[in-house]
């Protein structure tokens, strides 16, 4: 198949897309919920090979996939510093010249994700860019933490200035199917975030099944999750198509059922230019169009920016940069 489809890049213009309230729990729906392993195995392997967005494309494909990056650094030695650095690159993730030579607009990143102490700095260093400043929050990434601390983390983080808060579940509600308990933890997550955006991060690498997958994402759907993301990027195994297909339709068909369009964020071990085409093109035909835009896409990655610049250099100059030169991202 073939993505002749031109992703037009920034300015997009805005559209105002309802929050997902969310709905009662409904535990017959949940347990309808389920996923076809070989099937949905066998159409993943298929999604890489074909990926064929012509040349010409690329470089808006990329474009889009720039403005769809939470681009992340939750590193244990993080500092104020290396957050000025990443806000830098988010305001300007492209250099100018490779902008205006491929007929690129303006670009910026889809927001800024860090640990609840590099809030501050972020949003400093952000100012008047209109960027969102992401906090991961509820304990991550075991989510393991007093429920009330990680209630309370959340308003801390909102306080700092987060718009976004990405929390994690606790796995073992789902391992344990206690579907009223992972709604009831959402619920109250949801209401401490208030105005602010919630991403539910499933970590569908410690979730057992695609079957527990297409269930968990449902039940925080319900509990008004504004994103499910896969995963915290800790996990042994983080973002893979198969669990990105088994989401997706689990997005799809609660768009079609309450008409809510809620958003996808896969996370962790995204780092490769042509691995985010992959994705942007099944987004394209599993959600439609309308999810290829940073209010319902994000990609969680921290190295996936430098390897994206490489390639548009590359379609400039027809030679490859040396990856040190785009450390940073
Ligand atoms: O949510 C984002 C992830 O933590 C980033 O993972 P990554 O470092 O593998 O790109």
């Amino acid at each position: 198949m073939t993505h002749t489809a031109t992703a037009t890049t920034h300015p997009l213009p805005q559209i105002a897309e309802p929050r997902n309230p969310g709905t009662a729990l409904d535990l017959d729906r949940v347990m309808r919920a389920t996923a076809n392993r070989s099937a949905i195995e066998r159409r993943a392997a298929t999604l890489p090979g074909r990926r064929s967005v012509k040349k010409a494309h690329q470089a808006a494909w990329l474009a889009r996939a720039i403005s769809c990056i939470d681009l992340t650094t939750l590193s244990g030695d993080d500092t104020a510093g290396r957050v000025a650095r990443l806000c830098g690159k988010a305001k300007a993730p492209v250099r100018r010249d490779i902008l205006e030579a491929l007929d690129l607009p303006d670009l910026t990143v889809g927001a800024v994700c860090v640990y609840h102490d590099m809030i501050a700095p972020a949003v400093r260093h952000l100012d008047g860019s209109g960027i969102p400043v992401a906090a991961v929050s509820t304990g991550f990434p075991a989510g393991l933490s007093p429920f009330h601390l990680r209630l309370a983390e959340i308003g801390e983080s909102v306080s700092a200035g987060a718009s976004e808060i990405d929390i994690v579940i606790s796995r073992r509600h789902v391992l344990t199917g206690d579907w009223q308990a992972l709604y009831d933890e959402m619920r109250a997550f949801r209401q401490a975030c208030g105005e602010a955006h919630v991403k539910a991060i499933l970590a569908t690498g410690e979730l057992g099944t695609l079957r527990n997958v297409a269930r968990a994402s449902l039940v925080c759907m319900m509990a008004g999750a504004d994103f499910i993301k896969t995963s915290t990027g800790k996990e042994g195994v983080n973002a893979t198509l198969p669990v990105s297909l088994v989401m997706m339709r689990a997005i799809r068909d609660y768009h079609d059922w309450t008409g809510i369009r809620v958003g996808y964020k896969p996370a962790g071990g995204i780092s490769k230019a042509k691995d985010a085409i992959t994705y942007l093109a099944l987004v394209k035909e599993e959600l439609g169009d309308r999810w290829l835009r940073p209010d319902l896409f994000r990609f969680g990655a921290s190295s996936l920016l430098g390897d994206i610049e490489r390639q548009l250099e590359h379609h400039l100059t027809g030679a490859y940069s040396a990856a040190w030169r785009h450390a940073l991202a």
